[in-house]
């Protein structure tokens, strides 16, 4: 005999006539392991089940609950779903073909009229984290809008969604927290990660952005936190690089935390212990990469972001030799910069090789940029590697990378270890050195003093020099003191955007060097090609490509990089080049090759615009 809360609820369905609510239903009989939402509630005794879809009101907290119950798809549920929610878009038509009528107010608003209020809202907020929990909660309730808003307004929202305000919003992760935005995969899930990828509702992934909190932007250890990176980061796989939402899984790997402050918030939303280290990570990293392949195929991307040095290097080549992965902070930040000086030769003139760079920061982006300038310049000269390396220099946190410190030096220091009496200051390494260009990549704000930038300034017509440490609080110096200490002389990027400057009324437009210019075009064209390994050479392609879209009304304003707003046709570039490189090294599994590859990746590229429905 049926029992009674199975009979009830099938006389609901009948009521509602909605299939949707079938469908509903028999999708969580099948979660539940093919019982039936009323086998389970009857097996699991009073409270739970499928009579809580009309009594959970009713139930006393002691009571047990099925968290889930059966979805009755009437229009309301549309509403809530992000991905089909066009909120006062939707048409008549459209409001009696999907249960709407009376959900909505009767005005109706076009895409266009939605994101005229909305920027108009957002601009009211003076505090950005404000403005970045009301573009969560717009990607939490409308997707479409959210990404027509990025896309349509990505120089004033690039700030908001991404550097500098997502470190802020990473900090106070546990208070604003409303809504998980991607994967959390904690030491409690040793031994079932393949069940929770399997937990995430979309099946055809095809980039993962995965961090594990340890080195948030500048900003050290943010534990669980460090969430908003890798959602912040797949927000612009898509509106910069036109990679389907549904395809992107932003993850974040919990061993713990070493941050005191966090372990002592009563607010903290990750595992409170010390970090898990040595065999205990690397186990779960393995098992992690091991069950991301199971269950996304061998053409997923992984991209590692603001993993500590101390993991990412090995983590880097260790998987480099059995899945597609790419880091972004060693390996997309080397390719934004080379593009950087590759079109920077443009105002300084010369080639690479004559120039001299310097470093202060000798970790996972500055090292990572030295080796790609190193490439660069053997690939253009035919010079080995070895030789090459002599024209960069690295500062770290002791002072000029020199031989006498070889023995003591990380094994990704060592390249870098050239013959020089020890120096301490960094003062004194421009004054030793000489350098032409000057990096930071410390993490460390304010450390260009006035005395740098003047020496820079005093052995350099147009010093260069790029201030990439991020979020803005962590920038080695301002744009306003860049231009103010070399007399307006500077050639000025940073990792982070700063306001244009009047100088001597001659207005002087700072540049952007940040790896967003790169990995959502470098990912498109991975996935568009099939590709199965990442190369240095595709690397150097999308630096090739991103310098050949500055163009000269740019230079003409002191700019390095071209202006974020025409960034869906620059990654649309670097998508292209980045594939055609795939194919000529063999490594490309789309076959047979796309004639025009910037075509194709036009047509690949999600498009924000609402879709009728029928
Ligand atoms: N603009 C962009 O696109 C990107 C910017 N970044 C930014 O770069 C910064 C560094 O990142 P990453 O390379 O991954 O970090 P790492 O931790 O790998 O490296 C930091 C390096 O800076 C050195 N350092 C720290 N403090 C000082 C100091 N006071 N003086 C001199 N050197 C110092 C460290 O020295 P030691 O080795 O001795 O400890 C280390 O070599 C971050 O702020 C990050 O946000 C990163 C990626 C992309
Ligand atoms: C931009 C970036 O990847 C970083 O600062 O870590
Ligand atoms: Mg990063």
């Amino acid at each position: 005999m049926m029992s009674l809360s199975r009979h009830n609820f099938l006389k609901r369905l009948v009521r509602e006539q909605k299939v949707g609510a079938l469908m509903g239903s028999l999708l969580k009989e099948i979660r539940n392991g093919g019982h039936s939402v009323a086998d389970t509630e009857s097996k699991a005794g009073f409270g739970g089940g499928v009579e809580d879809v009309y009594g959970e009101d009713c139930a006393t907290e002691d009571q047990v609950l099925t968290p889930w119950t059966a979805s009755v798809a009437s229009g309301y549920t549309l509403l809530r779903d992000p991905r089909y929610n066009k909120g006062l878009a939707f048409t008549e038509k459209e409001r009696d073909a999907h249960y709407l009528r009376g959900l909505l107010p009767p005005a109706i608003l076009t895409q266009e009229l939605q994101e005229k209020k909305l920027i108009q809202n957002l601009r009211q907020y003076e505090v950005p984290l404000h403005r970045y929990i009301a573009m969560m909660d717009l990607q939490e309730r409308n997707e479409g809008l959210f990404y027509k808003l990025l896309i349509d307004n990505v120089e004033e929202l690039l700030p908001v969604v991404y550097t500098p305000t997502v470190g802020e919003a990473c900090q106070k992760y546990g208070s604003i927290f409303r809504h998980p935005q991607g994967l959390y995969i904690s030491l409690r899930e040793k031994g079932k990660i393949l069940e929770v990828l399997k937990n995430w509702p979309e099946r055809g992934i095809q980039v993962i952005v995965v961090t594990d909190g340890e080195r948030i932007l500048g900003l050290g250890d943010l534990g669980c936190q460090g969430m908003g990176i890798p959602v912040g980061k797949l927000s612009l796989y898509t509106a910069l690089g036109g990679v389907p939402p549904s395809a992107c899984l932003p993850i974040t790997i919990d061993v713990g935390t070493n941050n005191e402050k966090l372990l002592n918030d009563e607010f903290y939303i990750g595992i409170k212990q010390k970090r898990a280290t040595g065999q205990e990570y690397a186990e779960l990293l393995e098992e992690f990469m091991t069950a991301v392949k199971q269950n996304y195929g061998e053409k997923v991307l992984v991209q590692f972001e603001d993993f500590a040095n101390h993991n990412a290097f090995e983590l880097l080549s260790k998987y480099s030799k059995t899945h597609l992965v790419f880091n972004d902070d060693i390996q997309g930040t080397a390719s934004v910069v080379l593009a950087g000086l590759i079109s920077s030769l443009k105002l300084l003139g010369g080639q690479l090789a004559d120039h001299t760079f310097l470093f202060l920061g000798a970790g996972e982006a500055g090292t990572g940029i030295a080796e790609l300038i190193a490439l660069e310049i053997s690939k253009k000269t035919n010079a080995p590697l070895e030789e090459t390396r002599k024209k960069v220099w690295l500062v770290d946190s002791k002072g000029l990378i020199v031989k006498s410190r070889i023995g003591s030096l990380q094994h990704f220091k060592k390249p870098w270890a050239h013959d020089h009496e020890p120096i301490k200051e960094l003062v004194d390494a421009v004054k030793a050195i000489k350098p032409t260009v000057l990096i930071g990549t410390s993490g460390v704000g304010k450390t260009f003093t006035r005395e740098v930038v003047e020496t820079m300034a005093s052995l350099n017509e147009k010093p260069l020099i790029l201030a990439l440490s991020n979020p803005t609080s962590q920038s080695e110096c301002t744009a306003e003191e860049a231009y103010a200490w070399t007399k307006g002389r500077a050639i000025f990027a940073s990792g982070s955007p700063f306001d244009p400057v009047e100088y001597e009324k001659k207005l002087l437009v700072p540049g952007q060097a940040n790896n967003a210019y790169i990995f959502p075009g470098f990912g498109l064209g991975l996935i568009m090609a099939g590709a199965i390994r990442v190369h240095d050479d595709m690397l150097l392609a999308a630096s090739e490509a991103l310098a050949a879209q500055v163009t000269q009304e740019n230079y003409d304003k002191g700019l390095i990089y071209p202006p974020f707003t025409n960034i869906r046709k620059i990654s649309a570039n670097i998508a292209a080049k980045v594939a055609a490189k795939v194919y000529e090294l063999g490594l490309a599994s789309n076959l047979p090759r796309p004639k025009d590859l910037v075509k194709y990746a036009e047509s690949c590229m999600y498009s924000p615009l609402y879709r009728s429905y029928r």
